[in-house]
């Protein structure tokens, strides 16, 4: 499966080799478009420098939902990844409700000049467009300060994704993630070591975006890589929360909250979380066949095991009653994170409605082909047609004409 979005982007180098100020010397050598596709050379990240660690692990920064130090955890993922979302809301409040007038953290100093920082953000787009087409023409509405900003936040999704579920991700290491979170680290406190990570610097000094579900992304590749299996809802939730939850609290900064709106900026950022896991849950569902043969399967065994089902049934790939049963209680699951994401689309800001209720109904549905396809998701794909996307965008245009709830409903 892949864990996050499918984005495809330029090279880059995340060991010791050039860095956003030598390539700034050298003359774009990042922009070069023949080397487009999948040129991250994860071997080079594996034995690359970045900063050193306690025998290659890094203790500094984790995840701030893991567990306690004495590794007792007495919340359920919910709980704990709802507390983010709780500092994350209470970070940007302020910020998000200035309305055109985005408030600017004041300029870090960026190595290169301004006509390099527009031509990666050029570059993120091209990304975009190329790899996330439908949801790259509904950013065209927003302003260009947020359409950038949400490039360069995707592109930087979509290479941490290249690491585990790229070409070279059999090279990948746990340390070769804590040199890309030290990277990130970097990119934060306006060190950027590329172009494209010189578009994200440059966005989360724009903008109020905190770097915790940055770091939890990458975290969730560190769970990808030791992990094939998920004891129960519990554990996918969280996985869940990592790979694509963390990318909807990464992007209501950008998007923004309509000023009219009056409900709780954690509501807000409680529908983006849901987005993600909505999103993810349909994606597992969707790609069943495809991660078995590669041995993994992302669903909860004890519900596996309590619809009377194995791994093997998974691996055989048998259609059967208990599995439609099983697939039922599923998507049933998926839609219900969908519902709670909808009621949050309408709060943001009036342009940034548009690609996400694109984004939502066109992932949502989803979900009906898998039915269609009579829960075959073995040996099926289950897909949108062009055609039903035609028809789908228009009503997802008349959904974000929608205003904001003129009331305080909106609480969790
Ligand atoms: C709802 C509110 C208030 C805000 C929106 C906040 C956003 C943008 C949430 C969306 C989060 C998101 C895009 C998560 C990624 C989820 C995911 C599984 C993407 C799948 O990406 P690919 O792997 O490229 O998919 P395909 O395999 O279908 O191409």
């Amino acid at each position: 499966m892949s864990v996050a979005l499918l984005w495809v982007v330029s090279p880059c180098d995340v060991s010791n080799g050039t860095s956003f100020m030598e390539s700034v010397r050298e003359g774009n050598r990042f922009f070069d478009s023949s080397r487009h596709r999948n040129l991250v050379s994860n071997e080079r990240i594996n034995r690359g420098g970045g900063k050193q660690t306690n025998n290659g692990r890094k203790f500094s920064v984790r995840s701030a939902i893991l567990a306690t130090p004495s590794g007792e955890r007495t919340m359920t993922s919910e709980q704990m990844v709802y507390d983010v979302v709780l500092r994350q809301a209470a970070l940007v409040k302020r910020q998000l409700r200035s309305t055109n007038e985005l408030e600017v953290k004041p300029d870090i100093p960026i190595p290169g000049n301004l006509g390099l920082l527009s031509e990666a953000y050029d570059r993120c787009g091209e990304v975009c467009a190329e790899y996330a087409k439908t949801f790259n023409l509904g950013t065209m509405l927003m302003t260009p300060e947020r359409r950038r900003a949400i490039w360069a936040i995707y592109v930087w999704c979509r290479r941490t994704d290249e690491l585990v579920d790229g070409p070279n991700a059999s090279y990948i290491t746990p340390a070769a993630l804590d040199r890309w979170e030290n990277r990130l680290e970097d990119v934060f406190n306006g060190r950027p070591f590329d172009v494209l990570d010189g578009a994200l610097s440059d966005t989360v000094s724009n903008f109020p975006v905190d770097i915790q579900p940055f770091r939890d992304m990458i975290e969730g590749m560190r769970m990808d890589l030791r992990k094939s299996r998920y004891k129960n809802f519990d554990e996918l939730y969280l996985y869940c929360y990592y790979v694509a939850g963390t990318v909807g609290l990464m992007s209501v900064p950008i998007m923004g909250i309509a000023p009219e709106s009056k409900a709780t900026t954690e509501s807000v950022y409680n529908a983006a979380l849901a987005l993600g896991i909505a999103n993810q849950l349909t994606n597992i569902l969707r790609d069943v066949g495809e991660d078995a043969r590669r041995g993994r399967v992302y669903l909860p065994q004890d519900e596996l095991a309590q619809a009377g089902l194995s791994d093997e049934d998974i691996f055989a790939g048998r259609v059967t009653d208990k599995w439609r049963i099983f697939m039922k209680k599923q998507i049933h699951r998926a839609r219900k994170f969908f519902d709670e994401a909808e009621k949050g689309v309408t709060e943001l800001s009036s342009a940034s409605r548009f690609p996400v209720w694109a984004s939502l109904v066109l992932y949502r549905k989803i979900l009906d082909e898998i039915e269609a396809n009579d829960y075959n998701n073995f040996t099926k794909r289950a897909y949108v047609s062009k055609s039903k996307k035609l028809i789908a965008l228009p009503i997802a245009y008349a959904k974000s004409l929608v205003p904001p709830t003129k009331t305080a409903s909106l609480q969790r």
